[in-house]
C-alpha cells in the first residue's frame, strides 16, 4: 500500500504539484504540427500521480466534468477557461482523496487500540511527500484546536499516539498550563532515565515513556555498550579504589560557594556521573550539570566549601571537568581544613543564577580557609572531553580532613569533585560494650580488593543506609563457566565452580557477632550462596596479600556458605563460627550476581596488635 493511501482510492498526492498533459491552445488549431502532447504545469516538481495524456484532436471524455460542474465545451474563447475548470475539478479529488486518506491514517494513529507503529511512513516516501504529510498535520491540529480538541491536536503535534503516555499516570502534577506536547518535547533522554526541566526522572517504564522514546522520537537511549575492565584501567591511579568521602550518598555538602551563575556547587558532590544535554538551558544560560561560575568582570577568584560526608584521611582527587570545554576552570587548587566544630553555613534549594551573600562572606571569613594548608597547589586542568576530563591529584596528608576548600582560578567550570580516601571515627567515644557496624565506611571500612564489578563497585555494600537501586550495590557480570545444567546439593545450594570475591578492611579490629547480607533489589540476579571468612593482618601482610591478589592461606571461615534469597535482609547469629578479634574479611559469592549492602556487627577491641588499622595504609591496590 502505498503510504498515502490506495491507488484505486484516487491519486495519492498530498502535494499541490500537479502535471498534467493537456491540449494546449495552438494544440487545437488543425495546422498544428507539434508532435507531441504539452504539458500544463501547475506548481513544478514530479507529479504524484499518472499524468493524463491527451493525443491531439482526441476530445477527452468530459462527461464527468459537465456532471460535476456544468461546464460547456465548444466556444473556443471559453476553452482556456474550460480547460482549468476541469484541471480544478481533478484537483479537488485529489485533494479530497489525500484528506479522506490522510485523516482515516491520523484518526488510526490517534486510536490507542490500534497496533503500535503499523503506521509509519513507508519507506519511499519521499521529501515532498513527507512535507505534504506534515502540512496536513499542522492544518489538521489547527482545526483541532478550533474544535477545542487540545489533546488531540497536543498528541498530534508531538506526533504521539494517544494512551501510548497516560499523563494521569506521571508520579508528579504537569502545570496547568502546561502542554502535553510541550512536556514530550521538553524530555531528553539521558544515562539512567529522563531529564526534565532540570532534573534526571527515572519513571520511564512505569509510565511508558521508554517505549515512547523509542518509538516515537525514535531516539536511541541505548548507547553501545562500552568494553569495561574489570580491574584497574593503565593509568588510572591506585586510589580510586577508596571510599569518595564527600560524596552527597554519604553526606558530603557544599556549605559556601563565591558564585553559582550558570550551575550550582551541589553539583560536584553528585553520585551519578555528568551528563550533557546539548539542548538544555536555564534562564541563566547552557545548563551544565557541575559547578559553573559567571565569566569574572570583579577582582578575585571563585571558590567553595565542601564538608566531607565521612571525615577522614584523603589519599587522592579526581577533579573532573567532563563537558566543560570552552568553559572549564583552568586552573584549581585544593585546601584542606580539619574542624572540631560544624560551621554554621549551609547552602539550600536552587541556587542557579545566584553567589555568596555580603552575610554568607562574612560567617565563611571565620574559618580563616584562605590559610587551610594545600593538598594540591595551583595546578592547570585539562578541559572536560572524554579522553581528559579526569584531572587526578595523588594527595600525601597524613592528618584527619573535615572539610575542604576548592579553589578555581579565575572563574568557569567544574563537573564533579571525587575525595578518594578512608574514613576516620574517633573510636575513644565508641563505649566497649556497644555493636557497631565495624565495616560501614563512615566507621572508616574500606574495600581493598575484588575479583570483579562489572555492574556495581562492592564499596557499595558498606554504605548508608539501604541500597537506592541496583546499581547503589556490588554486582559482577555472570559468570562464564557456569554447568550447563544446573545441579543443586542436599541444601539446595548450587554445585557450580566459580565465585567471586570482595575484600574489606575493618575500621577497626574487632570481634564479628552479627552478619547481614542485604540483596535489597537483586531480585533476579541474588547469588546463589555466599560465605565470609576473616582473618587478623599486620599492614604488612595487607600489603603482601594484595600484590598476591589476596590469595593468602590466613583466612578462617566465619560464616559457612548459606543459601541466599532475592530481595532480602539475611541476618545471621548463631551461623557464625566463633572466631577471635579480626581485621579483614572477604565476601564469598556463589557463583555471581548481586549483594546491595553488608554490614558486619561487632564489639571494636583494643588495638594493640592490629597495625593494618588507625595506620595510614601505604599498600598498593
Ligand atoms: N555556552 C556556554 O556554555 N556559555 C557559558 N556557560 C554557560 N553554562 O552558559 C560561558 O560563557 O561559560
Amino acid at each position: 500500500m502505498d503510504q498515502f493511501g490506495d491507488r484505486e482510492a484516487g491519486p495519492p498526492s498530498g502535494n499541490t504539484d500537479i502535471q498534467i498533459k493537456a491540449q494546449s491552445v495552438e494544440d487545437e488549431r488543425p495546422d498544428s504540427h507539434a508532435p507531441e502532447p504539452s504539458y500544463l504545469f501547475i506548481n513544478s516538481g514530479q507529479s504524484m500521480f499518472d499524468p493524463i495524456t491527451f493525443k491531439k484532436g482526441e476530445i477527452p471524455d468530459y462527461q464527468k466534468v459537465h456532471e460535476r460542474s456544468e461546464i460547456t465545451i465548444g466556444q473556443s474563447s471559453q476553452h482556456h477557461e474550460t480547460q482549468l475548470d476541469f484541471i480544478f475539478v481533478l484537483l479537488e479529488e485529489n485533494i479530497i482523496t489525500f484528506v479522506k486518506n490522510e485523516l482515516k491514517r491520523i484518526q488510526r494513529a490517534l486510536s490507542p487500540d490500534y497496533p503500535e507503529c503499523s503506521e509509519s511512513p513507508g519507506e519511499n516516501e519521499d521529501e515532498e511527500q513527507r512535507r505534504s504529510r506534515e502540512a496536513f498535520m499542522k492544518i489538521t491540529q489547527d482545526f483541532l484546536r478550533k474544535m477545542k480538541q487540545e489533546e488531540l491536536a497536543d498528541c498530534l503535534q508531538s506526533g504521539y499516539r494517544q494512551g501510548l503516555l497516560d499523563l494521569k499516570t506521571l508520579p508528579f502534577a504537569l502545570p496547568s498550563e502546561y502542554s502535553f506536547g510541550t512536556f514530550l518535547e521538553d524530555l531528553h533522554p539521558v544515562k539512567g532515565g529522563l531529564w526534565w526541566r532540570g532534573e534526571i526522572k527515572t519513571w520511564s517504564e512505569e509510565v511508558g515513556i521508554e517505549s515512547l522514546l523509542r518509538n516515537k522520537l525514535q531516539l536511541n537511549v541505548s548507547n553501545m555498550a562500552e568494553r569495561k575492565t574489570t580491574l584497574k584501567a593503565a593509568g588510572e591511579p591506585d586510589f580510586l579504589q577508596f571510599n569518595d568521602l564527600a560524596c552527597e550518598a554519604v553526606g558530603g555538602r557544599v556549605i559556601f560557594a563565591t558564585d553559582e551563575w550558570f550551575a550550582q556547587a551541589a553539583n560536584l558532590l553528585k553520585r551519578e556521573p555528568p551528563q550533557f544535554i546539548a539542548s538544555a538551558f536555564t534562564e541563566f544560560g547552557k545548563w551544565m550539570d557541575g559547578w559553573e561560575t559567571r565569566r569574572k568582570r570583579i577582582p578575585g577568584q571563585d571558590w567553595c566549601i565542601i564538608q566531607l560526608g565521612v571525615p577522614g584521611l584523603i589519599y587522592g582527587f579526581d577533579v573532573d571537568t567532563s563537558f566543560f570545554t570552552g568553559n572549564h576552570s583552568p586552573f584549581a587548587s585544593i585546601q584542606a581544613g580539619c574542624l572540631n566544630e560544624t560551621p554554621n553555613l549551609a547552602l539550600d534549594g536552587d541556587r542557579t543564577g545566584m553567589a555568596a551573600s555580603e552575610s554568607q562572606l562574612a560567617a565563611v571569613a571565620k574559618l580563616g580557609s584562605e590559610a587551610w594548608p594545600e593538598l594540591v597547589g595551583v595546578s592547570q586542568l585539562k578541559p572536560g572531553y572524554s579522553d581528559c576530563c579526569h584531572n587526578y591529584f595523588t594527595v600525601n596528608f597524613n592528618s584527619r580532613v573535615t572539610h575542604l576548600r576548592l579553589n578555581m582560578y579565575p572563574d568557569g567550570g567544574i563537573a564533579r569533585l571525587r575525595v578518594y580516601g578512608v574514613g576516620q571515627r574517633d573510636w575513644s567515644s565508641v563505649p566497649l560494650d556497644q555493636d557497631v557496624d565495624l565495616v560501614a565506611l563512615t566507621n572508616g571500612g574500606v574495600g581493598l580488593g575484588y575479583s570483579d564489578a562489572h555492574f556495581g563497585h562492592p564499596r557499595n555494600m558498606i554504605g548508608l543506609g539501604r541500597a537506592v537501586n541496583m546499581a547503589d550495590g556490588w554486582e559482577t557480570a555472570r559468570r562464564l563457566d557456569r554447568p550447563k545444567h544446573l545441579e543443586v546439593d542436599q541444601r539446595g545450594i548450587l554445585q557450580v565452580p566459580g565465585w567471586e570475591w570482595a575484600v574489606f578492611r575493618l575500621g577497626h579490629p574487632g570481634v564479628i557477632s552479627r552478619i547481614e547480607v542485604d540483596t535489597n533489589h537483586f531480585k533476579g540476579n541474588f547469588p546463589d550462596s555466599c560465605r565470609i571468612e576473616a582473618c587478623c593482618l599486620t599492614s604488612e601482610e595487607e600489603a603482601q596479600c594484595i600484590r598476591s591478589k589476596w590469595n593468602s592461606g590466613k583466612w578462617q571461615v566465619l560464616l559457612p556458605p548459606q543459601k541466599l534469597r532475592p530481595h532480602h535482609i539475611h541476618l545471621y547469629q548463631a551461623e557464625l563460627n566463633p572466631s577471635p578479634p579480626v581485621t579483614h574479611v572477604r565476601l564469598i559469592i556463589s557463583p555471581d550476581g548481586g549483594v546491595s549492602r553488608l554490614r558486619l556487627w561487632g564489639r571494636p577491641t583494643p588495638t594493640t596488635a592490629a597495625p593494618a588499622i588507625q595506620k595510614r595504609t601505604v599498600s598498593k591496590l
